[in-house]
This record gives C-alpha cells, sequence and structure tokens, in this order.
C-alpha cells in the first residue's frame, strides 16, 4: 500500500522509531469484532475478549455475516474494537443508573448507539441521530433490530440540536473524519486522503462542536472521536473546544497492557489507537466535561402544554399492552396507524425531542392499526422487551431463517389464522400470518437478505442461546 508523503512525514514523526512496526500492522489482515446482545442472549462465547468492551470478543476470521440469522435478530454487531473504548468513558464518569438523556450526533450506521443503548438504564433516553437521511434509515433499522426501546433515531444537522438547550448528559461526536484509521481496512479512504481534506475535516469538526455545545447540560460530558491520526482533527481540535468554552478534560484509567496510546496538548488529554499497538484500527477519543453544576438543571420539565405525542386509545392500549414484559412501566403513544411503546419517565423529554427533531423511529413500534385489527410490526418482534407468550412462536432451521430473512414464502406445515413469531435459535427474526395452511412473510422488505444463499450453508457465526 502507497500512502501519501505527508502523511508518511506525519506518521514517522508521531511514531519515531516504532513507525516500522505501525506499517507492518498496516499490511495485515485487519482484526474482526463484535459486540453481544446482553439482552438477547446470555452466551458468553468463548473468543477472546476485547479487553476495554465487556461485551466485545474478537472473531478468528471473518465469516459471512449475512447468512447468521442472529445477526438479523440483533444478538451481536459487527463493531471495530477500539471504537468500543467509548464504553470507558461512560462507566467512569457517568452514574449509569441514573437515568440520563444521551445523544449520539454522528451515529449511521449505529456502532456506537447501540453500544451506548446497552450501557444506558432502562429509563434513559437515548438521541440516535444522524444528518444524511439515506444513512440514518440505516441507524434505525440498526437500533430497532438491537431492541433498547428507549433510543429516538432522528436525522438533524447538527445545528438543529441548538433548540434543545441544556438537553443531554451526555453527547457522543464522532465526527466525519479524514479516515486515516481506516486505511488497512479501506483502500479508497487512502486515495480519498489529502492535507485538504484534512484541514476541511477539522473545520467541520469545529462547526459541528460548536453547533452541539448548547444542548449539552452544564457539567455535562462530551464524547468526542474519530478514526484519524492527525493532530489538527484530535488534539488541537480538542484543545481549541477547551480554551474556547472552558471545558474540562477528564482523565480516563486503564491498563497499560491495552496498548492505548495516551496524548496531552496543553492539558487536554487524548486516547490513540494505533494497529500495531492494539488489535483494532486506528482511532481516537477525548472526553471533556462542560463547565457549570449539573443540579441546576431538571429534567422532563415542559414549558409548554400542548404535547406532540398522543396516547394511543384505550381500546388499542388494551389490545397490545400483553405484548410486552412489564407493560406498567410504558406509556403508550399512537401517531397516524402506528401504537408504540416508550418508558413512561421518558414521555416528556421524547415529547420535547419531537416538537424540535425529525424523528425517524421511537421506542418499540408494536403495532399497525388496521381497521377493527392490529398488525404486529417488526420494531415489536426484535423488542428487547416482547413477551413471547402473547403470540404463536414457530422455531425455523437455518435453510428456513435465510428464505425467511430473504423474504420468500416457506411452509412450515401449520394451520390457522393467527399471527406466527418465527424465531431461529430462540432469538425473534419477524412475523408471518398464516392463512389456512399457507403463509404471508412479513419481513420488511428494506431489510431482506438479498443475495443467493449458497447450497451448503455455514453454521452460524456464535452458538446463541437466547
Ligand atoms: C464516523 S461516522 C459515524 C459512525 C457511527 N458513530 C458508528 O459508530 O457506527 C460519521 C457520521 O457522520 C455523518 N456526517 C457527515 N457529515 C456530517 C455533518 N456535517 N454533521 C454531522 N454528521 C455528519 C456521516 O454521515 C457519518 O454517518
Amino acid at each position: 500500500m502507497q500512502f501519501p508523503d505527508s502523511f508518511t512525514a506525519r506518521m514517522q514523526r508521531l511514531l519515531g522509531s516504532a513507525y516500522p512496526d505501525f506499517l507492518n500492522a498496516l499490511q495485515q489482515a485487519p482484526p474482526v469484532s463484535i459486540r453481544v446482545n446482553k439482552a438477547k442472549t446470555s452466551l458468553k462465547p468463548e473468543l477472546m475478549p476485547v479487553p476495554w468492551a465487556e461485551a466485545g470478543y474478537y472473531l478468528p476470521e471473518r465469516p459471512l455475516f449475512t447468512l447468521d440469522p442472529a445477526i438479523h435478530a440483533g444478538a451481536y454487531y459487527v463493531q471495530e474494537a477500539s471504537s468500543m473504548f467509548v464504553e470507558q468513558a461512560l462507566k467512569q464518569c457517568v452514574d449509569l443508573t441514573q437515568p440520563i438523556h444521551v445523544l449520539d450526533l454522528c451515529g449511521a450506521p449505529g456502532g456506537k448507539s447501540t453500544h451506548l443503548a446497552s450501557l444506558i438504564s432502562d429509563d434513559s433516553l437515548l438521541v440516535a441521530n444522524e444528518v444524511i437521511r439515506s444513512r440514518a434509515s440505516i441507524l434505525a433499522e440498526n437500533v430497532a433490530k438491537w431492541g433498547s426501546g428507549n433510543a429516538l433515531v432522528t436525522s438533524n444537522d447538527p445545528r438543529d440540536f441548538s433548540r434543545l438547550p441544556d438537553f443531554f448528559d451526555v453527547m457522543v461526536v464522532d465526527a466525519p473524519c479524514s479516515g486515516e484509521g481506516m486505511f488497512r481496512k479501506d483502500p479508497q479512504a487512502v486515495v480519498e486522503w489529502s492535507e485538504e481534506n484534512v484541514k476541511l475535516c477539522a473545520q467541520r469538526q469545529q462547526r459541528i462542536l460548536m453547533d452541539v455545545w448548547d444542548a449539552l447540560k452544564p457539567g455535562g460530558l462530551l464524547i468526542y472521536s474519530t478514526c484519524t491520526w492527525n493532530e489538527q482533527e484530535n488534539e488541537e481540535n480538542i484543545a481549541w473546544l477547551a480554551q474556547q468554552e472552558g471545558a474540562e478534560s477528564i482523565n480516563l484509567q486503564f491498563d497499560p497492557s491495552w496498548g492505548v496510546e495516551q496524548t496531552e496538548l496543553q492539558g487536554v488529554k487524548g486516547y490513540r489507537f494505533y494497529p500495531h499497538r492494539v488489535q483494532g484500527e486506528g482511532f481516537f477519543m477525548a472526553v471533556m466535561r462542560k463547565q457549570g453544576d449539573a443540579e441546576e438543571v431538571i429534567h422532563g420539565k415542559s414549558r409548554k402544554k400542548k404535547y406532540k405525542l398522543t396516547p394511543a386509545g384505550k381500546k388499542e392500549k388494551t389490545l397490545v399492552e400483553n405484548w410486552l414484559e412489564q407493560p406498567e412501566q410504558y406509556t403508550f403513544l399512537q401517531y397516524g396507524e402506528v401504537i408504540s411503546a416508550l418508558p413512561e419517565n421518558l414521555f416528556e423529554a421524547a415529547d420535547e425531542v419531537y416538537q424540535n427533531l425529525y424523528v425517524l423511529y421511537a421506542g418499540i413500534e408494536l403495532a399497525e392499526v388496521k381497521g377493527k385489527k392490529l398488525k404486529p410490526l417488526q420494531g415489536l418482534a426484535l423488542s428487547q422487551h416482547l413477551n413471547k407468550d402473547a403470540f404463536e412462536v414457530a422455531d425455523l432451521n437455518l435453510d428456513q431463517a435465510l428464505r425467511y430473512l430473504r423474504k420468500e414464502d416457506i411452509n412450515l406445515g401449520t394451520n390457522g389464522n393467527d399471527w406466527l413469531l418465527l424465531q431461529y435459535n430462540g432469538l425473534p427474526l419477524g412475523w408471518a400470518k398464516q392463512i389456512g395452511n399457507r403463509m404471508n412473510n412479513y419481513y420488511p422488505k428494506e431489510w431482506r437478505i438479498r443475495m443467493e444463499l449458497p447450497t451448503d450453508l455455514p453454521e452460524g457465526v456464535l452458538k446463541f442461546n437466547a
């Protein structure tokens, strides 16, 4: 792999005598890692753990993930290991037992959003945002598959968040960057790299940070990250923010054997990931605390009386209530034909988000009203809070599961007129409607597997027991 001269010169300056090791690591195959959804599976895989992430594991090789139904069920997410370091910032700096408001500003495809969803409490709110609409749909899909039920997926420009002053306790800005850390995984990133682009990225990152800063509560935490190594987009930007806003740099504690490199510029600390030191791609992260006292801001106090969210009708609520475990913890909402559920304590905060942002997906989408009947929705099938006992459930083998996920007609030899929840290894995949001895496949068209199935189907990536 040939790198631009100025990139090489900078990396030589940054790494000194370790530069040949770095170069050598860039020629190796990138490690493959996943993060397991512990709310969906009790499995502890016999795999090497990612040291800084409780549910992170390395795989010995890259399987054909598409052919593993468990990934479609949201039982795990394929995520680059270095970026799982965000977990350390959350665990070390935030009381995760308390209800908090968290923003993942640059969210698609959803690695950090699904990770955050696993770390925060059920009564905390996650706003997973992605400005680019087509990418926001992918984010919504991954958030729905993860199934936490306390996330809102929005598609807004960072500047729109100024409409929510002092709203978030934690903000993750995983900024669009020049992508040097992805050179090994994505040769196109090398082609697109230039000093000019580094400069443009750094300026755009400053703009993004300024645009969202007001939405962070006094005393709130900013987790800033990029997948690049140049200082302009990393330490220099964070030092600039500290100077502009008087934000305090937060120091993280970790085992030196992890290989994470700590840097400091003007008293501001950053954490660097290099492929010759960690099993992961290039990554940078810094943690800052906004000045002020968090106690000054009271959550959930709405200044307005008129809500945008509409509670579901009594009749509809009664019909869907037992579809969730612990329904008493939810408020049931209806917009148009869709009935959804949100943790009850999040109603005010979610309404505030609805008043000010474009919301694509919210909470648990439970059902669509079809005349006098209700059609269960995909969000319910994949929810961590689904009450399976409320439905007729059918187990699929690997071949049937993949055909179902391809949206093919499958025949299980059943007879009836009910909705069927289809599952693989105990993991719900979606719905089918029985019509006598036929069955209609209700898997979402946009999510379907498009590849042809091989004749020899591989085993799943992991043996999941739900
Ligand atoms: C590094 S990626 C995010 C990866 C994601 N956090 C994850 O863990 O899966 C950066 C994201 O920022 C989005 N983006 C691009 N321009 C942006 C802008 N001006 N403001 C905010 N986000 C932007 C990109 O579309 C992209 O999805």
